[in-house]
């Protein structure tokens, strides 16, 4: 295992997920002759864990996305490898067929809505990857998997919930059938792409709650977000993204309570729980965000951060170990 994948992972739980030096370059449209790219993503590793959390958090555009889609399979990695238990998910894609694959992992999305066919029932919506995943259930029993799986998101009536049709429902409802599909399929892994972002303040909870709960059944969820509050809310470890870079992660506590790269201070004090909201300009310069390319050099955050030197410029910062489970790549820790 590489010295990248070291820091990252803390206790003797049997990982599940390890993703290491995971590597995303996209062709750029402009210049599709001159076989220019940009790297979404940039040797970035983290582990999932069964029953636990890891959230991604960062601002639009660091690769939070890509990462979870290179997770599902979506993305072939430029460099890096990411293991399901000990397979290597991408070296053996011919042996593990993406519907076994798709049993392991599942993704759920921000607009519950897109990803439901408005012409079928919830009992369809359910009932269809039982079948799919697992054929010898049929008949009543599919039926009482079916309404099962509906009262163990939450939604009840369920006999009256399966007859309906997504538009019937709430932005929340819709978001818990998409939670019970991956249920039906028996996922291990749900990696959830901002779930909550589009749902009414007043129920975002309730959602977050439920995943809390699904944590207990030993499902392990990669929570893609925004919103720093919530990745403390719901997940045990942290890792914050800025421009494809994984910049400082550990233990959520830790990482939001004690914020020492000089990007994760400008998430945190755009919280305004956090008690210490201060405007942006004190807190970075304004700077367009770079986009990086495979031979961009030095830290990304370089031209927004008040502390830059010549060095951050110039190459990307070593991880330096801060606490037991609290990590950041910035010279101004540099041990
Ligand atoms: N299929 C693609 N082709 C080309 N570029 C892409 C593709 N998918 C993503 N990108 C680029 O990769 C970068 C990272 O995008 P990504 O969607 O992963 O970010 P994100 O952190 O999830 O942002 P958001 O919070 O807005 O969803 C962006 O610059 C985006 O434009």
């Amino acid at each position: 295992m590489s010295e990248q994948l070291q820091p990252v992972e803390t206790g003797s739980a049997k990982p599940s997920i390890y993703v290491e030096g995971l590597t995303i370059d996209f062709a750029l449209d402009s210049a599709i002759f001159n076989r220019q790219h940009m790297r979404a993503v940039n040797d970035v590793s983290f582990i999932l864990k069964a029953g636990q959390a890891l959230a991604i958090v960062g601002e639009s555009g660091s690769g939070k996305s890509t990462c979870a889609r290179a997770l599902c399979r979506l993305f072939e990695p430029s460099a890096g490898k990411i293991w399901l238990q000990d397979v290597d998910i991408n070296e053996k894609k011919n042996q593990m067929k993406q519907l076994d694959f798709a049993k392991e992992v599942q993704m759920i999305f921000q607009d519950p809505f897109g990803s439901l066919n408005p012409v079928h029932t919830i009992r369809h919506h359910l009932a269809r990857p039982i079948k799919l995943h697992h054929p010898h259930v049929s008949g009543d029993e599919l039926e009482q998997r079916v309404i099962e799986i509906i009262e163990r998101v939450g939604l009840s009536p369920a006999r009256q919930t399966a007859d309906k049709y997504p538009h019937e429902l709430s932005g929340g409802q819709r978001q818990r059938v998409a939670i019970a599909r991956a249920l039906a399929v028996g996922a291990k892994f749900i990696l959830a792409d901002e779930p909550i972002s589009m749902l009414d303040v007043s129920i975002r909870l309730g959602i977050l709650n439920l995943m809390e709960d699904m944590k207990k059944d030993g499902i392990g969820f990669m929570y893609i977000t925004h919103d720093i509050a919530t990745a403390r809310y719901f997940a045990e470890r942290t890792a914050v993204m800025y421009v494809g870079h994984m910049v400082e992660w550990g233990n959520s506590d830790s990482v939001t309570q004690n914020p020492q790269h000089p990007y994760t201070q400008l998430l945190i004090s755009a919280v305004p729980e956090a008690g210490i909201r201060r405007s942006k300009e004190k807190m970075a310069k304004k700077a367009d965000i770079p986009v990086w390319k495979p031979d961009s050099q030095g830290c990304p955050f370089a031209s927004r951060c008040l502390k830059a030197t010549d060095q951050c410029r110039e190459a990307m910062p070593p991880v330096t170990q801060l606490a037991e489970d609290h990590f950041v790549r910035c010279y101004l820790y540099e041990s």
